[in-house]
């Protein structure tokens, strides 16, 4: 399988907190989203794949842990990656990058003469599906149009690879609905792929191929979507009826009056439980949160 992401093994260590050897794989033509509490370490892991951050060389994973690591983006090494191919990847990061003085038409210039493939058509596409306003500065814009703004931007030059930071937060359903839209367009050319973080887990379910868990600087899961969704399921239960279950096939279990309900790998439960289906947040809050 070919990856537009391959990421071995990687180790980041700040004062309080550590990436810890993680690896995450994204076939090329497909969605990955990553989900994550706050300071889970999405971004972190984001800015690591961009070459914005620099990860342990020394192969430093915790003990028992220690292999090569590497970043491989769309064939290349992050750590070498050639400056002719960095148009090839689109970046949403949750702050706009843009001075806040200049307008959307003014944008668009100076984005004609960073990019050599720049699409002048594709971006008054999007601004005017995006009905951004040509004049205003973007002081003056509102974080839902700032947002489609930088998404216009980076869907404009010809990206092979979407990295996209939570794009979808603080915007209303509707413009959510409308930027999903535009990630499935996006998709529809096998070549492209997108890495999305998103806090809004039915904005992925809507239209991620793979859902990767990240949870304290590790990965915790990272597998097909329609996979996850079917292998796992809450089966509520009382507490003698949990002692008698595969302890590996609890993933997290919450006590209520009623007795227990826990996230379970449905296809290590013998016996005649109901199972019924857990939704994507409900896996995040049951493995994190979960005794
Ligand atoms: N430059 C830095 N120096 C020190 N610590 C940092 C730095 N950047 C991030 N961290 C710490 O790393 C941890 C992970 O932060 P990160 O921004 O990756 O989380 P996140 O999953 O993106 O969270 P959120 O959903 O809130 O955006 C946090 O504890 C944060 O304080």
């Amino acid at each position: 399988m070919e990856y537009a992401i391959n990421a071995l093994n990687i180790t980041k260590k700040y004062k309080d907190f550590t990436l810890d050897n993680v690896s995450l794989r994204l076939p090329k033509g497909s969605i990955m989203g990553l989900i994550g509490e706050n300071g889970a370490g999405k971004t972190t892991l984001i800015k690591l794949l961009l070459g914005l951050q620099k990860f342990e060389n020394n192969n430093s994973g915790s003990a028992g842990k220690k292999s090569s690591s590497s970043i491989t983006v769309l064939g290349h090494d992050i750590q070498n990656f050639p400056d002719s191919a960095k148009e090839d990847i689109g970046v949403v990061l949750d702050d706009c990058c843009f001075p806040e003085i200049l307008n959307l038409l003014q944008i668009g210039k100076i984005m004609k003469s960073i990019y050599s493939k720049w699409d002048v058509v594709n971006f008054n596409r999007y601004t005017e599906y995006f009905n951004l306003p040509e004049k205003k500065a973007l002081k003056d814009y509102s974080k839902g149009m700032k947002m489609k703004l930088s998404i216009a931007v980076a869907l404009s030059h010809d990206a092979k690879l979407l990295i996209l930071d939570e794009p979808t937060s603080g915007l209303d359903p509707v413009v959510r609905d409308e930027i999903l839209d535009v990630f499935m367009d996006f998709i529809q050319d096998e070549e492209h792929s997108i890495l999305i973080s998103s806090h809004i887990t039915s904005d992925l379910e809507k239209i991620c191929d793979y859902i990767t868990f990240i949870n304290n600087g590790n990965i915790i899961l990272s597998d097909v979507k329609d996979d996850i969704l079917s292998n796992l399921g809450i089966l509520k239960c009382s507490h003698d009826q949990l002692a008698q279950i595969d302890p590996s096939a609890i993933r997290g279990y919450k006590r209520n009056s009623f007795g227990v309900s826990a996230l379970v790998d449905r296809h290590k439960v013998t016996g005649n439980f109901v199972i019924d289906p857990a939704n994507l947040e409900e896996i995040l809050l049951y493995s994190v949160r979960g005794k």
